[in-house]
């Protein structure tokens, strides 16, 4: 569930009628998503048509500061064509406010679903889409340091210290130990980077069919490498939920709807087997540090970190690395 935050019916409608969106008809507090609030706002316009947005207020997961970069992010990307919401600013052009001292922004909303057992041809589709972004990105003059990259894995996992990971799984401290050794021995310096979606999971993407509607979620977004986003893709998008089974079918599809669009040079290709593992860690490191350090009675589903220990150990087996060949 995620409306952290409570809004009564007089309260909601000052904070639309900020906005030049028409009157306020309806808010639904929408129970996905686990870091923010989010409201489905509908309205009504001076014509009488009706209309719908999203609004998110901002909770203490996202950093204020860099509410510039993620909303302006999905405006650059949006008037580029790539299926992104578009903010709505308020009567006096900003793209956020504040309420009771906390951030919100008023945010299009798209149609389409997230899928939980994605097709072939839905993987291609996201992987088109991602490469559109990244090509679209390459004009936005705005940077994003990675808060989720190398530094916050080795962070995140030594807080959970030998005993908390041995407590999720025997052999997972072992597993952390020597890959996050090898990680930064190895993390490339010289691929090419950009705007990096950096969380595209199959719940940050709307669609209809085959059709990528929208791309959401915007708030791990950062700026680093571009083939590590590929990597991030293909871990939450080609196994089954609990990365017991590699899905090669999707991984061959996202990887050539992709290329269709911007093809991988070929040392980002051939560094994908170690961007993978890195991917994979990264997941590893937020699942098992919440797995170990969320109160019992919050309000939220905990994610398993040993799905992406189990992708962890798929990608760095050697024999697995030909999956990522052209
Ligand atoms: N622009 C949008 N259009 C339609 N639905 C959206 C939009 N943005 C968010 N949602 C809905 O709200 C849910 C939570 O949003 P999300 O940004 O993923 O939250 P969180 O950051 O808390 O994970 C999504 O799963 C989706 O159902
Ligand atoms: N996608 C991550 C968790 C981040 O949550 P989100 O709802 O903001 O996408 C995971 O699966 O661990």
């Amino acid at each position: 569930m995620a409306v952290y935050t409570r809004l009564g019916a007089e309260e909601m409608a000052a904070i639309i009628g900020a906005f030049d969106v028409g009157t306020l008809v309806s808010a639904k507090g929408i129970a996905e998503g686990v870091s923010n609030s989010n409201w489905l706002i509908e309205t009504q316009d001076s014509s009488g048509a009706a209309r719908r947005f999203i609004l998110t207020v901002y909770e203490a997961r996202t950093d204020v500061q860099d509410l510039p970069f993620f909303l302006d992010l999905l405006d650059h990307l949006a008037a580029r064509d790539c299926p992104v919401p578009r903010t709505m600013h308020d009567r006096d052009g900003a793209s956020h406010r504040f309420h009771e001292g906390k951030a919100l922004a008023l945010i299009e909303f798209l149609p389409g679903v997230s899928v939980s057992d994605p097709a072939p041809a839905q993987a291609r589709a996201v992987g088109a889409a991602l490469a559109q972004v990244h090509l679209a990105a390459a004009d936005f003059g705005c940077e994003r340091v990675n808060s989720m990259g190398l530094a916050a894995w080795q962070q995140l996992l030594g807080d959970c210290g030998r005993e908390g990971l041995e407590a999720i799984h025997p052999e997972l401290a072992r597993i952390v130990e020597h890959e996050l050794a090898l990680l930064s021995a190895r993390w490339p310096a010289n691929l090419p980077r950009g705007v990096i979606h950096a969380d595209l999971f199959p719940d940050n993407v709307l669609m209809l069919g085959d059709t990528v509607t929208g791309l959401i979620d915007f708030y791990f977004a950062c700026t680093d490498i571009t083939a590590y986003d590929v990597a991030v893709t293909h871990a939450a998008w080609c196994f089954n939920a609990d990365g017991t089974r590699f899905l090669p079918a999707l991984s061959s599809a996202l990887l050539e709807g992709y290329d269709s669009v911007r093809p991988l040079l070929d040392d980002e290709r051939k560094a994908l087997p170690l961007l993978a593992r890195g991917a994979a860690m990264r997941f590893l490191a937020t699942r098992a540090y919440d797995w170990l350090n969320t109160p019992d009675d919050a309000l939220v589903t905990l994610k398993d970190p040993m799905a992406f220990a189990r992708r962890l150990e798929f990608y760095a087996n050697p024999a697995n690395a030909s999956i990522f060949a052209s």
